[in-house]
Protein backbone atom coordinates (compact mmCIF):
# COMPACT_ATOMS: atom_id res chain seq x y z
CA UNK A 1 0.00 0.00 0.00
CA UNK A 2 1.43 3.31 -0.95
CA UNK A 3 2.12 6.05 1.70
CA UNK A 4 -1.18 7.91 2.12
CA UNK A 5 -1.07 12.06 1.22
CA UNK A 6 -3.22 14.22 3.25
CA UNK A 7 -6.95 14.17 3.00
CA UNK A 8 -8.54 16.50 0.50
CA UNK A 9 -9.56 19.58 2.37
CA UNK A 10 -11.29 22.85 0.93
CA UNK A 11 -8.99 25.29 2.33
CA UNK A 12 -7.69 26.43 -0.30
CA UNK A 13 -9.87 29.73 -2.00
CA UNK A 14 -8.11 28.73 -5.41
CA UNK A 15 -9.19 24.74 -5.22
CA UNK A 16 -11.53 22.98 -7.16
CA UNK A 17 -13.30 21.62 -3.08
CA UNK A 18 -13.57 25.37 -2.48
CA UNK A 19 -15.83 26.38 -5.16
CA UNK A 20 -17.87 23.21 -4.50
CA UNK A 21 -18.83 24.97 -1.52
CA UNK A 22 -18.43 28.19 -1.68
CA UNK A 23 -20.77 28.34 -5.42
CA UNK A 24 -22.46 25.08 -5.86
CA UNK A 25 -23.84 24.76 -2.81
CA UNK A 26 -25.59 27.87 -2.94
CA UNK A 27 -26.74 26.95 -6.12
CA UNK A 28 -27.82 23.71 -4.93
CA UNK A 29 -30.27 25.47 -2.08
CA UNK A 30 -31.56 27.78 -4.38
CA UNK A 31 -33.16 25.33 -6.69
CA UNK A 32 -34.21 23.44 -3.83
CA UNK A 33 -36.35 26.87 -2.48
CA UNK A 34 -37.53 26.47 -5.49
CA UNK A 35 -38.78 23.34 -6.24
CA UNK A 36 -42.01 23.54 -3.89
CA UNK A 37 -44.07 25.87 -2.47
CA UNK A 38 -42.38 24.84 0.72
CA UNK A 39 -44.31 26.73 3.90
CA UNK A 40 -42.23 29.91 5.46
CA UNK A 41 -39.84 27.76 7.78
CA UNK A 42 -38.38 25.67 5.30
CA UNK A 43 -36.44 28.92 3.30
CA UNK A 44 -35.64 30.13 6.30
CA UNK A 45 -33.73 26.86 7.49
CA UNK A 46 -32.06 26.76 3.98
CA UNK A 47 -30.87 30.17 4.14
CA UNK A 48 -29.43 29.56 8.07
CA UNK A 49 -27.51 26.52 7.28
CA UNK A 50 -26.01 28.66 3.79
CA UNK A 51 -25.31 31.49 6.52
CA UNK A 52 -23.56 28.82 8.78
CA UNK A 53 -19.92 29.40 9.43
CA UNK A 54 -18.73 26.87 11.50
CA UNK A 55 -20.11 23.30 10.85
CA UNK A 56 -23.05 22.48 13.54
CA UNK A 57 -24.24 19.10 14.25
CA UNK A 58 -27.81 18.03 13.78
CA UNK A 59 -30.47 19.51 15.83
CA UNK A 60 -30.83 16.26 18.52
CA UNK A 61 -33.55 13.88 17.89
CA UNK A 62 -32.95 13.26 14.65
CA UNK A 63 -32.66 9.14 13.73
CA UNK A 64 -29.01 9.53 12.68
CA UNK A 65 -27.94 12.15 15.02
CA UNK A 66 -25.85 9.54 16.88
CA UNK A 67 -24.29 8.40 13.85
CA UNK A 68 -23.59 12.05 12.51
CA UNK A 69 -22.10 12.79 15.93
CA UNK A 70 -19.87 9.98 15.76
CA UNK A 71 -18.71 10.86 12.32
CA UNK A 72 -18.79 14.28 12.74
CA UNK A 73 -16.37 13.95 16.36
CA UNK A 74 -13.92 17.03 15.51
CA UNK A 75 -15.49 18.76 12.74
CA UNK A 76 -18.34 20.35 14.79
CA UNK A 77 -17.10 24.02 15.38
CA UNK A 78 -14.41 24.34 12.19
CA UNK A 79 -14.84 25.88 8.93
CA UNK A 80 -16.62 24.11 6.79
CA UNK A 81 -13.82 24.77 4.70
CA UNK A 82 -10.99 23.20 7.08
CA UNK A 83 -12.89 19.94 7.45
CA UNK A 84 -12.38 17.03 5.21
CA UNK A 85 -14.18 17.76 1.54
CA UNK A 86 -16.09 14.19 2.09
CA UNK A 87 -17.86 15.32 5.36
CA UNK A 88 -18.42 19.07 4.04
CA UNK A 89 -20.12 17.49 1.12
CA UNK A 90 -22.19 14.36 2.87
CA UNK A 91 -23.07 16.78 5.81
CA UNK A 92 -24.03 19.35 3.89
CA UNK A 93 -26.52 17.10 2.13
CA UNK A 94 -27.73 15.84 5.19
CA UNK A 95 -28.86 18.97 6.65
CA UNK A 96 -30.30 20.39 3.95
CA UNK A 97 -32.73 17.04 4.43
CA UNK A 98 -33.05 18.48 7.61
CA UNK A 99 -33.83 22.07 6.82
CA UNK A 100 -36.61 20.52 4.20
CA UNK A 101 -38.03 18.49 6.86
CA UNK A 102 -37.45 15.46 4.58
CA UNK A 103 -37.43 13.06 8.18
CA UNK A 104 -39.80 14.85 10.35
CA UNK A 105 -43.42 12.87 10.58
CA UNK A 106 -46.01 15.35 8.73
CA UNK A 107 -47.36 15.96 5.27
CA UNK A 108 -43.47 16.93 3.62
CA UNK A 109 -41.92 13.86 4.99
CA UNK A 110 -40.57 12.12 2.06
CA UNK A 111 -40.78 14.11 -0.44
CA UNK A 112 -37.51 14.41 -2.36
CA UNK A 113 -36.25 17.94 -2.50
CA UNK A 114 -34.33 17.26 -6.20
CA UNK A 115 -37.48 15.30 -7.43
CA UNK A 116 -38.49 17.94 -9.76
CA UNK A 117 -34.93 18.02 -11.58
CA UNK A 118 -34.73 14.54 -11.21
CA UNK A 119 -37.83 14.41 -13.27
CA UNK A 120 -36.59 16.72 -16.00
CA UNK A 121 -33.58 14.51 -16.57
CA UNK A 122 -35.83 11.53 -17.26
CA UNK A 123 -35.04 10.22 -20.72
CA UNK A 124 -36.92 10.70 -23.67
CA UNK A 125 -38.48 8.18 -25.82
CA UNK A 126 -35.63 8.49 -28.72
CA UNK A 127 -32.95 7.47 -26.38
CA UNK A 128 -35.03 4.60 -24.95
CA UNK A 129 -35.62 3.35 -28.63
CA UNK A 130 -31.81 3.63 -29.39
CA UNK A 131 -31.17 1.72 -26.58
CA UNK A 132 -33.45 -1.04 -27.65
CA UNK A 133 -32.05 -1.04 -31.06
CA UNK A 134 -28.56 -1.73 -29.91
CA UNK A 135 -29.63 -5.11 -28.81
CA UNK A 136 -29.95 -5.92 -32.25
CA UNK A 137 -26.20 -5.33 -33.18
CA UNK A 138 -23.03 -7.52 -32.74
CA UNK A 139 -22.09 -8.77 -29.06
CA UNK A 140 -18.69 -7.12 -29.04
CA UNK A 141 -20.30 -3.28 -30.48
CA UNK A 142 -23.03 -3.87 -27.51
CA UNK A 143 -20.35 -4.28 -25.28
CA UNK A 144 -18.56 -1.27 -26.04
CA UNK A 145 -21.35 0.39 -26.81
CA UNK A 146 -23.28 0.24 -23.07
CA UNK A 147 -19.71 0.64 -21.19
CA UNK A 148 -19.23 3.68 -23.14
CA UNK A 149 -22.77 4.89 -22.86
CA UNK A 150 -22.48 4.49 -19.04
CA UNK A 151 -19.35 6.55 -18.68
CA UNK A 152 -20.53 9.40 -20.83
CA UNK A 153 -24.22 9.35 -19.03
CA UNK A 154 -22.22 10.87 -16.13
CA UNK A 155 -21.34 13.68 -18.02
CA UNK A 156 -24.61 15.58 -17.87
CA UNK A 157 -23.93 17.83 -20.80
CA UNK A 158 -23.35 15.38 -23.02
CA UNK A 159 -26.76 13.64 -22.39
CA UNK A 160 -26.80 10.31 -23.95
CA UNK A 161 -26.46 9.10 -27.26
CA UNK A 162 -25.94 5.40 -28.81
CA UNK A 163 -25.50 6.70 -32.65
CA UNK A 164 -22.88 4.57 -34.51
CA UNK A 165 -18.90 7.10 -34.16
CA UNK A 166 -19.97 7.69 -30.81
CA UNK A 167 -19.75 4.14 -29.41
CA UNK A 168 -16.05 4.80 -28.91
CA UNK A 169 -14.54 8.19 -27.21
CA UNK A 170 -11.24 6.61 -26.97
CA UNK A 171 -9.22 10.03 -26.97
CA UNK A 172 -10.81 10.98 -24.37
CA UNK A 173 -10.60 7.52 -22.44
CA UNK A 174 -7.39 7.93 -20.22
CA UNK A 175 -7.45 4.78 -18.90
CA UNK A 176 -9.30 1.77 -20.56
CA UNK A 177 -9.52 -1.65 -18.91
CA UNK A 178 -13.11 -2.45 -20.42
CA UNK A 179 -11.01 -5.65 -21.65
CA UNK A 180 -10.48 -6.64 -18.33
CA UNK A 181 -13.80 -5.65 -17.04
CA UNK A 182 -15.54 -8.02 -19.48
CA UNK A 183 -13.08 -10.97 -19.21
CA UNK A 184 -14.45 -10.81 -15.61
CA UNK A 185 -17.78 -11.13 -16.13
CA UNK A 186 -18.22 -14.90 -16.46
CA UNK A 187 -21.39 -15.44 -15.28
CA UNK A 188 -21.72 -15.17 -11.54
CA UNK A 189 -23.50 -12.35 -9.56
CA UNK A 190 -22.65 -8.73 -10.07
CA UNK A 191 -23.14 -5.74 -7.98
CA UNK A 192 -23.78 -2.84 -10.10
CA UNK A 193 -23.25 0.67 -7.19
CA UNK A 194 -25.46 3.41 -8.89
CA UNK A 195 -24.45 7.03 -8.95
CA UNK A 196 -27.02 9.35 -10.62
CA UNK A 197 -30.44 8.82 -11.77
CA UNK A 198 -31.92 9.97 -15.22
CA UNK A 199 -29.48 9.45 -17.84
CA UNK A 200 -27.06 7.99 -16.16
CA UNK A 201 -28.98 5.06 -14.59
CA UNK A 202 -30.84 4.55 -18.22
CA UNK A 203 -27.70 3.02 -19.85
CA UNK A 204 -26.54 1.34 -15.89
CA UNK A 205 -29.81 -0.87 -16.16
CA UNK A 206 -29.14 -1.39 -20.04
CA UNK A 207 -25.67 -2.77 -18.64
CA UNK A 208 -27.54 -4.91 -16.19
CA UNK A 209 -29.82 -6.35 -18.87
CA UNK A 210 -27.10 -7.00 -21.07
CA UNK A 211 -25.44 -8.84 -18.23
CA UNK A 212 -28.25 -11.01 -17.47
CA UNK A 213 -29.09 -11.25 -21.35
CA UNK A 214 -25.97 -12.73 -22.23
CA UNK A 215 -25.17 -14.94 -19.31
CA UNK A 216 -22.51 -12.54 -18.43
CA UNK A 217 -23.95 -12.52 -14.51
CA UNK A 218 -25.92 -15.01 -12.87
CA UNK A 219 -27.64 -12.06 -10.83
CA UNK A 220 -27.39 -8.45 -10.18
CA UNK A 221 -27.42 -6.10 -6.89
CA UNK A 222 -28.03 -2.86 -7.91
CA UNK A 223 -27.54 -0.48 -5.77
CA UNK A 224 -28.88 2.75 -5.06
CA UNK A 225 -29.53 5.66 -2.09
CA UNK A 226 -31.67 5.32 0.81
CA UNK A 227 -32.08 8.93 0.86
CA UNK A 228 -31.62 12.03 -1.91
CA UNK A 229 -28.25 13.08 -2.02
CA UNK A 230 -25.72 14.74 -4.64
CA UNK A 231 -29.19 16.15 -6.38
CA UNK A 232 -29.44 13.64 -8.74
CA UNK A 233 -28.44 10.28 -7.11
CA UNK A 234 -30.66 7.85 -7.78
CA UNK A 235 -32.75 6.23 -4.76
CA UNK A 236 -35.29 3.32 -5.61
CA UNK A 237 -38.31 5.58 -6.96
CA UNK A 238 -36.19 6.94 -9.31
CA UNK A 239 -35.39 3.23 -10.74
CA UNK A 240 -38.69 2.84 -10.73
CA UNK A 241 -39.64 5.86 -12.29
CA UNK A 242 -37.13 4.96 -14.80
CA UNK A 243 -38.16 1.48 -15.61
CA UNK A 244 -41.63 3.77 -16.27
CA UNK A 245 -40.43 5.31 -19.32
CA UNK A 246 -39.96 1.99 -21.18
CA UNK A 247 -43.09 1.75 -23.57
CA UNK A 248 -44.88 -0.84 -23.89
CA UNK A 249 -43.22 -3.93 -25.51
CA UNK A 250 -39.88 -2.68 -24.95
CA UNK A 251 -37.70 -5.64 -25.06
CA UNK A 252 -35.40 -4.28 -22.86
CA UNK A 253 -38.11 -2.82 -20.54
CA UNK A 254 -39.56 -6.31 -20.07
CA UNK A 255 -36.55 -7.40 -19.62
CA UNK A 256 -36.05 -5.69 -16.36
CA UNK A 257 -39.14 -5.66 -14.69
CA UNK A 258 -39.22 -9.70 -15.37
CA UNK A 259 -36.09 -9.69 -13.51
CA UNK A 260 -37.08 -7.80 -10.78
CA UNK A 261 -40.29 -9.98 -10.61
CA UNK A 262 -37.84 -13.23 -10.62
CA UNK A 263 -34.95 -12.11 -8.66
CA UNK A 264 -32.64 -11.94 -10.80
CA UNK A 265 -32.30 -8.26 -9.97
CA UNK A 266 -32.54 -6.95 -7.27
CA UNK A 267 -32.20 -3.39 -5.52
CA UNK A 268 -30.57 -2.86 -2.67
CA UNK A 269 -29.89 0.29 0.06
CA UNK A 270 -28.07 0.71 2.90
CA UNK A 271 -27.43 3.73 5.35
CA UNK A 272 -23.97 3.56 4.24
CA UNK A 273 -24.33 5.32 1.43
CA UNK A 274 -25.45 8.38 2.40
CA UNK A 275 -22.53 8.07 4.98
CA UNK A 276 -19.18 10.40 4.95
CA UNK A 277 -17.18 7.50 4.43
CA UNK A 278 -14.94 5.72 2.18
CA UNK A 279 -15.05 2.28 0.95
CA UNK A 280 -12.57 0.95 3.73
CA UNK A 281 -15.37 1.43 6.23
CA UNK A 282 -17.73 -0.54 4.44
CA UNK A 283 -20.11 -2.10 6.74
CA UNK A 284 -19.82 -6.08 7.00
CA UNK A 285 -22.74 -7.15 5.60
CA UNK A 286 -21.67 -4.72 2.44
CA UNK A 287 -18.21 -5.80 2.53
CA UNK A 288 -19.74 -9.44 2.30
CA UNK A 289 -22.26 -8.44 -1.01
CA UNK A 290 -19.23 -7.26 -2.33
CA UNK A 291 -17.01 -10.65 -1.51
CA UNK A 292 -19.56 -12.86 -3.13
CA UNK A 293 -19.67 -10.86 -6.57
CA UNK A 294 -17.63 -12.31 -9.17
CA UNK A 295 -17.22 -8.23 -10.39
CA UNK A 296 -18.99 -5.17 -8.26
CA UNK A 297 -19.14 -1.80 -10.97
CA UNK A 298 -18.89 0.97 -9.21
CA UNK A 299 -20.21 4.18 -11.45
CA UNK A 300 -19.48 8.05 -10.95
CA UNK A 301 -17.00 10.52 -9.33
CA UNK A 302 -17.77 10.11 -5.78
CA UNK A 303 -17.85 6.32 -5.83
CA UNK A 304 -14.26 6.76 -7.54
CA UNK A 305 -13.45 8.95 -4.19
CA UNK A 306 -15.06 6.96 -1.92
CA UNK A 307 -12.83 3.64 -3.62
CA UNK A 308 -9.53 5.15 -3.68
CA UNK A 309 -9.62 7.11 -0.57
CA UNK A 310 -10.57 11.11 -0.88
CA UNK A 311 -7.02 12.21 -1.07
CA UNK A 312 -4.04 14.24 -2.76
CA UNK A 313 -2.94 10.93 -4.67
CA UNK A 314 -0.18 11.17 -7.51
CA UNK A 315 -1.80 10.64 -10.88
CA UNK A 316 0.79 7.36 -11.14
CA UNK A 317 -0.63 5.87 -7.71
CA UNK A 318 -1.38 2.00 -8.30
CA UNK A 319 -5.15 1.68 -8.63
CA UNK A 320 -4.31 -2.30 -8.09
CA UNK A 321 -2.80 -1.11 -4.60
CA UNK A 322 -4.98 1.20 -3.62
CA UNK A 323 -7.65 -0.56 -4.15
CA UNK A 324 -6.39 -3.78 -3.07
CA UNK A 325 -8.49 -3.75 0.41
CA UNK A 326 -11.74 -3.72 -1.54
CA UNK A 327 -13.74 -7.21 -0.82
CA UNK A 328 -13.92 -8.57 -4.59
CA UNK A 329 -12.93 -7.71 -8.14
CA UNK A 330 -14.31 -3.93 -8.61
CA UNK A 331 -14.21 -2.24 -11.85
CA UNK A 332 -14.87 1.67 -11.79
CA UNK A 333 -16.93 3.48 -14.29
CA UNK A 334 -15.93 7.44 -14.00
CA UNK A 335 -16.06 10.61 -15.56
CA UNK A 336 -13.33 13.08 -14.36
CA UNK A 337 -15.31 15.62 -12.35
CA UNK A 338 -12.91 16.24 -9.03
CA UNK A 339 -9.04 16.31 -7.79
CA UNK A 340 -8.56 12.31 -7.18
CA UNK A 341 -7.18 10.10 -9.62
CA UNK A 342 -5.08 7.37 -9.74
CA UNK A 343 -3.72 4.89 -11.80
CA UNK A 344 -2.11 7.18 -15.20
CA UNK A 345 0.77 5.72 -16.56
CA UNK A 346 4.06 8.01 -16.32
CA UNK A 347 3.98 11.08 -18.56
CA UNK A 348 0.31 10.86 -19.09
CA UNK A 349 -0.70 13.94 -17.17
CA UNK A 350 1.54 16.07 -18.79
CA UNK A 351 -0.72 15.01 -22.06
CA UNK A 352 -3.51 16.44 -20.63
CA UNK A 353 -5.18 20.47 -20.04
CA UNK A 354 -5.08 22.55 -17.43
CA UNK A 355 -8.58 21.55 -16.43
CA UNK A 356 -8.55 17.59 -16.99
CA UNK A 357 -9.00 16.67 -13.59
CA UNK A 358 -12.33 19.02 -13.22
CA UNK A 359 -13.64 19.73 -16.09
CA UNK A 360 -16.17 16.25 -16.98
CA UNK A 361 -14.18 16.22 -20.58
CA UNK A 362 -11.91 13.10 -19.67
CA UNK A 363 -13.05 9.35 -18.35
CA UNK A 364 -11.57 6.46 -17.20
CA UNK A 365 -12.42 2.41 -16.96
CA UNK A 366 -10.01 1.04 -14.23
CA UNK A 367 -10.15 -2.76 -13.23
CA UNK A 368 -8.83 -4.50 -10.21
CA UNK A 369 -9.38 -8.12 -10.56
O1 LIG B 1 -22.31 12.26 -9.76
P1 LIG B 1 -20.87 11.98 -9.56
O2 LIG B 1 -20.20 11.49 -10.81
O3 LIG B 1 -20.59 11.10 -8.39
O4 LIG B 1 -20.21 13.37 -9.28
C1 LIG B 1 -20.36 14.00 -8.09
C2 LIG B 1 -19.23 14.94 -7.95
O5 LIG B 1 -19.76 16.21 -7.85
C3 LIG B 1 -19.05 16.93 -6.88
O6 LIG B 1 -19.85 17.01 -5.76
C4 LIG B 1 -18.69 18.26 -7.32
O7 LIG B 1 -18.22 18.22 -8.60
C5 LIG B 1 -17.84 16.09 -6.62
O8 LIG B 1 -17.33 16.39 -5.42
C6 LIG B 1 -18.40 14.75 -6.75
O9 LIG B 1 -17.41 13.84 -6.75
Amino acid sequence: MPVEPPVIVSTDPMSFPHSVLRDRHPAIVERVRGAYPYPPEVPLRLERLLQEDVVAPLAGGAHDAAAWAEWGAGMFGRSWYDVPFLFAENFFYRRLLEAVGYYEPGAWQGVDPFGPQKAADLPGAEELAELDALQERPEEEQAAGLVAAALWGNRADLGFRLVAGDLQRVDDLIVDDSKRLWSLAQGGPAVLVADNAGRELLPDLVLIDFLLRTGRASRVELHVKPAPYFVSDALTADVLAELRRFPAGSAVGGRLDAALRDGTLRLHTEDFYCAPLTFHDAPDGLAARFAAAELTILKGDLNYRRLVGDRSWPATTSFEEVTGYFPGPVAALRTVKSDVVVGLSAGAEGALPASWRTGGAFALVQVRA
